[in-house]
């Protein structure tokens, strides 16, 4: 059962909870709302603690994403001079830097099909492009054999006696033949470039997820998931396309054009090529021009797409939000809303094409209306056979398929080449945080020294904070940093791990400065057991052995033990190949917060950090793991920095650190803080008192009905509760 987060609701209808709601409660739930409610008043923050809120990772995650996408200054850098939105497809950009970029796609591309170093692609290559020339060649000969039937067939077999075979039996044959011959040769060619186009997709969608699992957290955490994948899988459909239609459209098309225009002139004289010509001329004009005009409502219907994929996959990640505030209407609405847009957009695509696809026919009927004129005119003159008139009709009728071809082939490629502009785009983002050239191997000789050395740092430059932040976390020390929600206590692992650079000052691990050291030496070196614990959509086994992919099934059970959870596993039905679900949704908080700690176990690193670790635990357990936790890092005398809400988890520690709207405002052990009767020492007799009170509260509940206390409003905070 999980209770209203706003403490002024809690007070209110906490009092009037009878005594079967409360013993409903567990008591755990009832010791953290009396907590969190003294806690919250004591820190005047509006917000509510962290203990009280929902931990769906979902909502933190939504949260996070449109705090995120808020703010205009997210620091995503786009080399290209384009918008952010264009990553999506969604800007409309000038035709001329279209153009720029559809060329440089296109070069890019050129490079997969004529790879250097690489001749088994060549070979593919070129003999797909010599079974094409003949498949041309012979498909242009068609024609000629339809001719010689004819003209052998324009006889009277009456009179002459015999058969259409012993007439024109060879010309049969040849015809047969050749068409036959036609069709095997395409059909070669299509399985011998396979393999290229496969090739390059490959390559093309490997370098895009390397790349993005290389960008820095802010343009992850402003990310579509929705809107990227869909983006990405027509980018890579769009590569084949490209590929292909480079090769045997664009390329053979040209060919057959030019043959046909030289058949007709040496043949039957100008006027037929020159209206061959002219209908080519027109037709690639019309076609071109029509295309670039639709290209607006592709691009229209591609923006509504990415949409409806981000509203959906968000909707169906934040499940549980969705049913907590019966919101399945509002989600449906904004779906549909996305979906209506496609809609548009789409019937904007069909009613152009329509358009586009009548034009093509106009032009190219009438050409092969005027040619059959002039070839009836010849045959009505006598300069030409039946067979020619044929022959023509044939001639150019064949060209009516390459043609047609070519518009939709132009058409498809436009698209293919928006779609790749997004994944090409992706691959143009840059990455704020980088490893300098001559970056060394972090040198953990001196035990993990960590020093923060005047730090400022913002999200966004205009909200700072960590404001000239100093402080030293001594090699191997237990410390601790406290302070309200929010005033940036994850914010100083984000900085330590590199997930951001610091504005000003510099952070400093034995002596040298995070960011002269390889990224990867520096997050090898640092454990994290974070606040929401990410999980993969696998088996228990899969995620614990995430810390050290190469773990053997025991050394994988031996963290678990340490971790407090291997019994746990033990009992489930499935044991470690029981799977966690999305996010690890299947299983509980505090089971993900084990499986956070068995990881760290794994990884076994010299510098140890704890946000939150144990919040979502029982006493008992979190007891328990805390000795577990204190064995692992005594036992080679690790740095460890504990961040914590609940003072007790962390008041033995060699130091703490208290943290107040961006300062650091005390420092020293747990001794020294409470003699300074500050921040701290308010922090610890205000928890102190909710833990004495919750004890009454356990042993009230054993012994008759009870009335929940009411929590204290910001003014008494430091006064003593009824
Ligand atoms: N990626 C981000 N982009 C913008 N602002 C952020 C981002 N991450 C955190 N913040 C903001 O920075 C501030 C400090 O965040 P941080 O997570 O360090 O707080 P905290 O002290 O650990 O809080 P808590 O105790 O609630 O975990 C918060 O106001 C938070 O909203």
């Amino acid at each position: 059962m999980r209770l209203s987060q706003h403490p002024g609701r809690f007070c209110h209808g906490a009092a009037h909870l009878r005594r079967e709601q409360i013993s409903a409660l567990n008591r755990s739930q009832i010791r953290v709302l009396t907590t969190s409610n003294i806690l919250w008043s004591v820190q005047k923050t509006p917000e509510p603690s962290r203990s009280t809120q929902l931990r769906t990772e979902a909502t933190t995650l939504s949260a996070k994403k449109s705090d995120a996408s808020a703010n205009p200054k997210t620091p995503v850098r786009i080399e290209s001079n384009k918008k952010k939105g264009d990553l999506l497809g969604e800007s409309i950009v000038t035709s001329k830097e279209q153009r720029k970029a559809d060329w440089a796609i296109m070069k890019e591309m050129a490079k997969y099909l004529w790879p250097k170093d690489d001749w088994g692609t060549k070979l593919r290559v070129g003999t797909a492009l010599t079974l094409l020339v003949g498949a041309k060649v012979l498909n242009v000969e068609v024609p000629f054999y339809f001719k010689n039937i004819v003209d052998s067939m324009n006889i009277d077999f009456a009179a002459v006696g015999g058969t259409a075979w012993t007439v024109a039996g060879s010309m049969l044959i040849a015809y047969g033949a050749t068409r036959i011959g036609a069709t095997l040769f395409q059909e070669l060619r299509n399985a011998v470039f396979a393999s290229v186009a496969q090739k390059a997709i490959r390559k093309v969608a490997g370098n895009v997820f390397d790349h993005l699992l290389r960008l820095d957290l802010s343009f992850h955490l402003s990310r579509q998931t929705g809107g990227l994948t869909r983006a990405i899988d027509r980018g890579t459909k769009g590569i084949s396309f490209l590929l292909t239609s480079m090769v045997f459209h664009v390329f053979p098309t040209a060919l057959e054009i030019s043959m046909v225009c030289g058949i007709l002139t040496y043949q039957y004289g100008f006027q037929f090529a020159a209206i061959t010509a002219a209908t080519m001329v027109a037709y690639t004009a019309f076609t071109i021009t029509t295309t670039a005009w639709r290209t607006k409502f592709r691009k229209q219907a591609n923006a509504a797409d990415n949409k409806g994929a981000t509203v959906a996959v968000d909707s169906l990640i934040n499940y549980e939000a969705v049913k907590y505030f019966n919101n399945e209407g509002y989600e449906v609405a904004r779906y549909d809303k996305a979906l209506k847009a496609y809609e548009d957009a789409s019937i904007k695509v069909t009613t152009s094409l329509a358009f586009l696809n009548s034009g093509q026919n106009i032009i190219f009927s009438s050409a092969l209306a005027s040619m059959m004129y002039l070839a009836a005119n010849g045959v009505a003159t006598g300069q030409l056979t039946v067979g020619d008139l044929v022959m023509v009709n044939q001639l150019v009728f064949q060209l009516s398929v390459p043609l047609n071809f070519l518009g939709s082939v132009y058409r498809e490629l436009r698209q293919s080449l928006l779609d790749m502009e997004t994944l090409f785009n992706l691959q143009k983002v840059n990455v704020n945080v980088k490893e300098k050239p001559d970056a060394k191997i972090l040198n953990l000789s001196h035990g993990g020294e960590i020093r923060f050395e005047n730090v400022t740092f913002g999200y966004h430059p205009d909200r700072p904070i960590l404001k000239n932040a100093s402080f030293t976390i001594p090699a191997g020390a237990k410390f601790a940093v406290v302070g309200p929600s929010g005033c940036g206590k994850s914010t100083i692992l984000r900085l330590l791990f590199r997930f951001y650079d610091v504005q000003e000052g510099r952070i400093l691990i034995d002596g040298q400065d995070v960011r002269d050291v390889t990224l990867e030496s520096l997050r090898k070196s640092i454990g994290v057991v974070p606040q929401d614990t990410p999980l993969f959509n696998d088996t228990i086994e899969h995620n614990i052995r995430y810390g050290k992919i190469d773990a053997s099934n025991e050394e994988v059970q031996r963290a678990a033990e340490r971790a407090h959870v291997h019994e746990l596993i033990q009992r489930l039905p499935e044991g470690y190949k029981t799977a966690v679900g999305e996010r690890g949704m299947m299983i509980s908080g505090g089971e993900k917060q084990r499986l956070a700690v068995s990881r760290l176990i794994l990884k076994d690193p010299p510098l140890l950090f704890f946000d939150e670790a144990t919040s979502a635990l029982d006493t008992y357990t979190e007891q328990a793991l805390l000795q577990n936790i204190k064995s692992i890092i005594k036992e080679k005398a690790r740095t460890s920095v504990f961040i914590a809400h609940r003072l007790r988890t962390i008041y033995d520690s060699d130091q703490i650190l208290v943290l107040k709207d961006g300062h650091v405002v005390e420092k020293g052990t747990h001794a020294e803080l409470l003699e300074q009767k500050g921040v701290y020492a308010d922090l610890w007799h205000a928890q102190e008192l909710s833990l004495a009170q919750d004890a009454d509260l356990e042993r009230n509940l054993e012994v008759g009905e009870l009335e929940v206390p009411t929590a204290p409003t910001p003014t008494d905070a430091n006064k003593p509760l009824n």
